[in-house]
C-alpha cells in the first residue's frame, strides 16, 4: 500500500514501449509529479527511481547498509559464477570489496606509484601516433583508447602490458558485461533460448569464458608472489590465499580472482574510454576549449621536455573545470549501478520490500534546472568562480556515492588529467573530413553510456 506511486505501464511490459533511448530523461520527466522517490514497472518487476539529490544522499549515507545490494540476475549469475564484485552481494562482496580497496591503496592508488603506470601508458600511446608515419594519425577512438586504458589496468591488476598487437589484449578489450540484445536477457532471462537474443547471449558467454581463461593463464605466471614486496594486485591475493589450509578452498579462491579481475577490467575499461571518448567529442564541438586547455598547459607545464604530474593539477583549473563539465555534461552511467534493498525498511514514509531494485537518476541531478542554470550548454565556465578558481561539485556524481561507489575512482581522476595534460600538450585534435563531426549519439545498449565509434585527426604539436 505505500509503495511509492509512478506512472502504470502496460501489463507485463511494464513502461518498456515508452521509454524511448533515453530512459532517465523520461523517468526525469515524472519528477513535478512523483518527486524524488518514484516506482515504475520494467516486464515483471517494480523499480524504485530516486530522482533527486536529496533522495540519492539520504539512500547512500543514511541507509546505505539497506540499499547496497545488486538486483539478482540469471544473466550476471551465470557469467560471474556467483563470484567477481561488481554484481556480488552480501558477505562475499564485502570481502571483496574490502580487499580491492586495501589492494589498490598497497599498490599506491591515486600516490605515485599509479601516476607512474599511467604516465608509462600515456607515453606509449602517444608515441605511437607520433610515429604513425606521416604528420596526421586518424585515431579510431574505441580501439585504440580502450587498449591504453585496459594497459594502464592490467598494470596494476596482473603487473604486465601488452603489445597493442597482442590479441590477448584485444579479447580482454572487447569483453563486456553485457552486449547488445543481450542485455534484455536481464530483465526476461528466458529470452536467451529465442533468436536474435540467443546468439547473442551465446556469444556473451563463450567471450565471457574466453577471457577468464586468459586471466587464468596470466595470473598462473605469479605462483610465486613477493609477500613483502607485491607488484600488483594478483600478487597480494596469491599471498592472501597461500595461507589457506586446503587446496579446495584455494582454488575456489582462484575462480574469484579471475573474475574479480574480469570485473575491474570491464568496469575501467569501459569507463574510462566512454568518458575520454564524450571528451575528444565536446573538444571537437567546442574548439575554444582545445585552444584554452592548450594555454593552460604551456603556461603551468611548458611545451617541451617537462612532463605533466599531478602536482600541476592544483594551477589547472581550466582544465578541472573541463573534466568536471564533461563528467556533468555527459553522464556515462545515467542511472549508476541498479542497486537493491538488502531488507524491508522505510524510505521517506514508504515501505520498500526486500530485493526490490534501485536505481539513481544521476543525470537528472547532472540537468536539474533549480541548481544548473541552462543544463543542456556544454560550460566548463561554470565550475569556475570569479577569480578564475576551479570549483570542484558535490553535484557532479559520475562516480556515485555510498557504500557500492566506485573502487577505481581515485584511478580513474589521475588517469583522466594525466590523459588531457600529456595528450593536448603533445597532440592536436581535428574534425577527420572523411568522418565529419562525431555525433551526441549513444551507442545503442551497454552498461555505459558510450558515443558511436569515430575517427578524428591527431597532429603532432612538438
Ligand atoms: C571515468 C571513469 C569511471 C566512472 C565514471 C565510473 C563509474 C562507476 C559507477 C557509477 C559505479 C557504480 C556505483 C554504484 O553502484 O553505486 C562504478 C562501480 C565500479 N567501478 Fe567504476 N567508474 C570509472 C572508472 C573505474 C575504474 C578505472 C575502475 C577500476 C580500475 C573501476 C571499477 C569499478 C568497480 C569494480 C565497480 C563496482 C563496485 C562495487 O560494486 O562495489 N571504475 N563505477
Amino acid at each position: 500500500k505505500k509503495f511509492p506511486p509512478g506512472p502504470l505501464g502496460i501489463p507485463i511490459l511494464g513502461i518498456t514501449p515508452f521509454v524511448g533511448s533515453r530512459m532517465e530523461k523520461y523517468l526525469a520527466s515524472y519528477y513535478a509529479k512523483y518527486g524524488g522517490v518514484m516506482s515504475f514497472r520494467l516486464a515483471t518487476k517494480d523499480w524504485i527511481i530516486l530522482n533527486d539529490i536529496e533522495a540519492i544522499t539520504q539512500v547512500c549515507f543514511q541507509q546505505g547498509e539497506s540499499f547496497s545490494g545488486r538486483p539478482q540476475s540469471y544473466l550476471f549469475d551465470k557469467l560471474t559464477e556467483g563470484c567477481g564484485i561488481a554484481f556480488a552481494n552480501g558477505p562475499r562482496w564485502q570481502e571483496q570489496r574490502r580487499f580491492v580497496l586495501t589492494a589498490l591503496k598497497t599498490l599506491g592508488m591515486g600516490k605515485k606509484g599509479m601516476e607512474e603506470i599511467i604516465k608509462t601508458e600515456n607515453q606509449h600511446f602517444i608515441s605511437v601516433i607520433q610515429n604513425s608515419g606521416g604528420k596526421v594519425h586518424i585515431l579510431k577512438h574505441k580501439k585504440e583508447i580502450r587498449r591504453l586504458e585496459a594497459n594502464i589496468i592490467s598494470k596494476v591488476l596482473i603487473g604486465k602490458r601488452f603489445d597493442y598487437t597482442d590479441e590477448r589484449l584485444n579479447s580482454i578489450i572487447d569483453c563486456r558485461f553485457v552486449m547488445p540484445t543481450s542485455s534484455v536477457v536481464l530483465s526476461l532471462p528466458f529470452l536467451r533460448f529465442i533468436p536474435p537474443f540467443r546468439e547473442s547471449y551465446k556469444k556473451l558467454v563463450s567471450n565471457t569464458q574466453h577471457v577468464i581463461n586468459i586471466i587464468r593463464k596470466l595470473t598462473n605466471e605469479h605462483e610465486t608472489p613477493d609477500e613483502a614486496n607485491p607488484k600488483d594486485l594478483t600478487e597480494i591475493f596469491l599471498s592472501e590465499i597461500e595461507a589457506k589450509k586446503s587446496s579446495h578452498q584455494a582454488s575456489i579462491q582462484k575462480i574469484q580472482l579471475y573474475h574479480l579481475i574480469r570485473d575491474i577490467f570491464v568496469g575501467g575499461i569501459d569507463t574510462t574510454t566512454a568518458t575520454l571518448g564524450w571528451g575528444i567529442i565536446c573538444l571537437l564541438h567546442y574548439p575554444e576549449c582545445q585552444m584554452r586547455i592548450q594555454e593552460e598547459i604551456e603556461d603551468v607545464i611548458g611545451t617541451r621536455n617537462s612532463e605533466p604530474d599531478m602536482t600541476h593539477q592544483k594551477h589547472m583549473p581550466y582544465l578541472r573545470a573541463f573534466v568536471q563539465e564533461v563528467h556533468r555534461y555527459c553522464t556515462i552511467a545515467p542511472f549508476s549501478i541498479p542497486h537493491c534493498v538488502t531488507e524491508d525498511c522505510v524510505l521517506f514514509g514508504y515501505h520498500i520490500p526486500k530485493s526490490t531494485p534501485v536505481m539513481s537518476n544521476i543525470w537528472r541531478v547532472h540537468n536539474d534546472p533549480k541548481y544548473w542554470k541552462n543544463p543542456e550548454k556544454f560550460s566548463p565556465e561554470r565550475h569556475l568562480d570569479l577569480e578564475g578558481r576551479f570549483v570542484p561539485s558535490n553535484r557532479v556524481l559520475p562516480f556515485a556515492v555510498g557504500q557500492r561507489r566506485c573502487v577505481g575512482e581515485q584511478m580513474a581522476k589521475v588517469g583522466l588529467f594525466l590523459f588531457w595534460a600529456s595528450f593536448l600538450q603533445k597532440c592536436e585534435i581535428h574534425i577527420d573530413s572523411d568522418f565529419g563531426l562525431p555525433s551526441w549519439k549513444k551507442e545503442p545498449s551497454g552498461t555505459v553510456r558510450s558515443p558511436q565509434e569515430f575517427t578524428i585527426k591527431v597532429r603532432n604539436r612538438l
